[in-house]
């Protein structure tokens, strides 16, 4: 809905009205179309401000409506209408201007921004461009580099950064609509000749192909095979290429073939599962918005290891008081140098003074912690030294203080029943690097309050994180799923594959790295240690079994062998890959493995066949997606949004992909539950490619969308 009004006796006030981000609407549209052709048909107007309600002006078209019969007045015309009209109209922009907001804003003559105001064009991000006109105005306006900078990436401006680019004209520090309305006033008698931009001449830069060519090259790289970014440089290249009317073909036709794509859609389930997630619940019935969280002024981190000194990066950034503990003298130095450096080169990011640095105490002492409210645990990840840490903290802090692990996959449960208190424990897993990476897994265990997990969870917000609340589990969601994942890709090895080829699918698929380049980054160590812990490592002939079976299930030792040989990834300078030096980033082919690799085969009697990426794809992608079912079928996670949101903020999941969930579905959930099947004839010793139930009956119950999948997991649980 749009409201009218006529304020300060000659000037129209349009007001969006849609909470909570004044969307665009069929209904809103329809208003805007009214209320406008209303002031201008009122000979008392002399101008015209269009405003939003509850101080946003409009978060963009309504991307509720896309993939529905969207009905309404379409928006091209509409904002085509403003622009023509022969009265001044000015956009007060309040809170964001994004998307189809802001191609609203572009179609007035003038633009008004409250200083704190957020503007940008992010349909990329959703998969689209902006289609109504935004690709052929803003060129026009603020040139092309800038033009093909905001629409590519789909980065929100602040108001300062849009006055220094010419997308508004005026920056206001208090009421914007009274701003904009004595602004309407002033200009009611303007000509408008010079305000209309599609009008505008687009400036052709002299390095002009140089200039599309680099675009085109920078988003093909950093796309991973999104179609998006590609469309939008194409978009703007019109714009610099033809009259504006073609221009806006251009655009339309781009649009149509972005509106319709399965990464359209991806991407638009990605923006609405990132909130849903925010929405917990747990099975036992505790919700998001029911669980009040406690206030967290002060907080600590124990261990100052490379996870530690990331999390001590991220409390202190918020703003609280930071304790951090590390009980070896030498590694707290360090770790003090280190923490400061990331706090001064984020704060110099930022254009802002570190004042986070002093923020942080440090002390190898864990009694520090007495009087904080929430404590992270960031220890070595070993079972034994961390339920002493919680014993000492059970014993240490004051009463009611949370106490959270950020181990990555030992059991919280257990960690709960070395304390006091085991109400107040709950897992805060952190992805590496703790203050970069955007992923917050929040553990929650039989005995964990819903207070602690809605604190932890509201912690993980004002950290900037995409906080997941998920069952207590081994690996929870996000390693849980992997572990099947990086065993198919060893067996891969074993059958004829390299690590290579392996990588090039991954990669060729959309994520940033392969398993095994991501291995050698992470370290091999980490997984051998975890299967030494298991007792899995131990060789075949010690322990009275064939060296590729364990517990009648088959087994790869391969990653052993190469820990064996000291070969622990980049940081050693050699692992599936080999490296320049220890610590060098570039992966080189080394023929050293690929020799190795024949002669483990030989001495298993392997015989190695051709394995092309679609096999790759569906062995390594489909038993990760597999384990997802059983994940929901635990209830583990409350929903498939939860595990594809890990999956894209914690795993590097393409998000045009949507999440591996997701992703089942635009395959078709019968044909992942065949290719299990296939692959599990061929391999009868891999259990992990047994089609699990829940994947049985979605198939049997007619494969229903993934938002329909809560009604079908309700009802299997409901028949445990
Ligand atoms: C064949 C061709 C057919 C062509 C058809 C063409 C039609 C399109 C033509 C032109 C292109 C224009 C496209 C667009 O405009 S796409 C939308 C672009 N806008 C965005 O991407 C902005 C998205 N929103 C945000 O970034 C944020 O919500 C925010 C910054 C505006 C506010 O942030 P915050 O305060 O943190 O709130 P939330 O994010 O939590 O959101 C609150 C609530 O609102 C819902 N919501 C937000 N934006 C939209 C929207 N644009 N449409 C619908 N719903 C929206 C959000 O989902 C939350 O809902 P809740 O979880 O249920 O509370």
């Amino acid at each position: 809905m749009a409201q009218y009004t006529r304020v300060s006796g000659s000037v129209g006030l349009i007001t969006l009205q849609n909470p909570p981000v004044n969307a665009l609407s069929a209904a809103v549209r329809q208003g805007i179309v009214d209320t406008v052709k209303r002031a201008l048909g009122d000979p008392k107007v002399k101008s015209v401000v269009i405003c939003g309600q509850n101080g946003i002006f409009c978060g963009g078209a309504d991307i509720k409506e896309f993939g529905t019969n969207m009905s309404g007045p379409p928006l091209v015309p509409m904002i085509h209408a403003i622009e023509a009209a022969n009265k001044p109209v000015v956009a007060a922009i309040e809170g964001s201007a994004l998307g189809g907001g802001l191609e609203l804003a572009l179609g007035c003559h003038y633009r008004i921004a409250h200083s704190k105001a957020r503007l940008g064009l992010p349909e990329v991000s959703l998969g689209l461009l902006p289609a109504a006109g935004g690709t052929q105005r803003l060129p026009r306006l603020i040139g092309v580099p800038a033009a093909l900078d905001l629409i590519t990436t789909g980065r929100h401006v602040t108001a300062a950064e849009a006055l220094q680019l010419g997308v508004v004209d005026r920056v206001a520090e208090h009421s914007t609509v009274d701003a904009a309305v004595k602004f309407a006033l002033s200009v009611a008698a303007k000509s408008l000749d010079a305000r209309r931009i599609s009008t505008y001449p687009c400036p052709r830069p002299s390095d002009f192909d140089a200039l599309f060519e680099g675009a085109m090259q920078k988003v093909r790289q950093s796309a991973r095979g999104a179609i998006a970014p590609v469309a939008c440089v194409q978009a703007v290249r019109a714009a610099a290429t033809r009259p504006y009317l073609q221009g806006m073909e251009r655009e339309k036709e781009l649009m149509a073939t972005l509106f319709t794509s399965g990464q359209a859609r991806a991407l638009q389930y990605c923006f609405f599962a990132q909130r849903a997630v925010s929405k917990w619940n747990m099975p036992n019935g505790a919700r998001w918005d029911t669980s009040k969280p406690r206030p967290v002024h002060k907080a600590a981190v124990i261990g100052l290891g490379t996870m530690g000194r990331g999390i001590a990066v991220a409390l202190a950034q918020t703003g609280m008081s930071v304790v951090a503990v590390e009980t070896q003298e030498k590694q707290l130095m360090e770790a003090k140098q280190a923490v400061s450096g990331m706090l001064e080169r984020g704060a110099k990011r930022r254009g802002l003074t570190p004042a986070a640095l002093h923020k942080i105490s440090y002390s190898h002492d864990i009694q520090a912690v007495a009087d904080v409210d929430l404590v992270i645990e960031a220890v070595f990840e070993d079972m034994a030294l961390k339920k002493k840490v919680f014993q000492q903290l059970s014993a240490v802090c004051k009463p009611g203080t949370f106490l959270c692990t950020n181990t990555s996959a030992l059991d919280v449960d257990h960690l709960a029943s070395q304390t006091r208190n085991p109400e107040l424990v709950v897992g805060m897993h952190f992805f590496a690097p703790a203050h970069v990476m955007k992923l917050l897994e929040v553990v929650y265990g039989p005995q964990s309050s819903p207070q602690a997990v809605a604190t932890a969870m509201q912690l993980g917000k004002k950290m900037g994180k995409v906080s997941v609340a998920v069952g207590n589990c081994r690996g929870f969601v996000g390693n849980r799923m992997l572990k099947p994942y990086i065993e198919q890709a060893f067996f891969l090895l074993e059958e004829g594959a390299t690590p290579e080829l392996v990588d090039r699918a991954l990669e060729e698929f959309g994520f940033p790295m392969g398993v095994f380049r991501m291995s050698d980054l992470s370290g091999l160590d980490v997984g051998w240690r975890v299967r030494k812990g298991d007792g899995l490592v131990e060789s075949g002939s010690a322990s009275g079994q064939p060296t590729r079976l364990r517990e009648g299930r088959r087994y790869s030792p391969l990653g052993d062998l190469l820990c064996e040989q000291g070969r622990f990834g980049q940081k050693t300078g050699r692992g599936w890959y080999q490296y320049d030096k220890p610590g060098s980033r570039v992966a080189r082919s080394d023929p050293w493995f690929h020799s190795f690799l024949e002669e483990y085969r030989a001495r298993h009697g392997l015989v190695a066949r051709r394995i092309d990426h679609q096999e790759v794809l569906e062995r390594c992608l489909y038993v990760l997606i597999n384990e997802g079912f059983r994940i929901l079928e635990d209830g583990i996670a409350a929903g498939p949004e939860d595990i594809d949101i890990i999956y894209v903020f914690g795993y590097g999941w393409p998000r045009h992909r949507g999440g591996p969930m997701f992703y089942a579905g635009m395959v078709g959930l019968a044909t992942v539950l065949e290719r299990l099947e296939h692959y599990r004839q061929a391999h009868p010793d891999v259990p992990y490619l047994q089609p699990c139930s829940l994947l049985r009956r979605l198939v049997a119950s007619g494969s229903p969308p993934v938002h329909r999948w809560r009604e079908v997991i309700k009802k299997l649980h409901s028949q445990l």
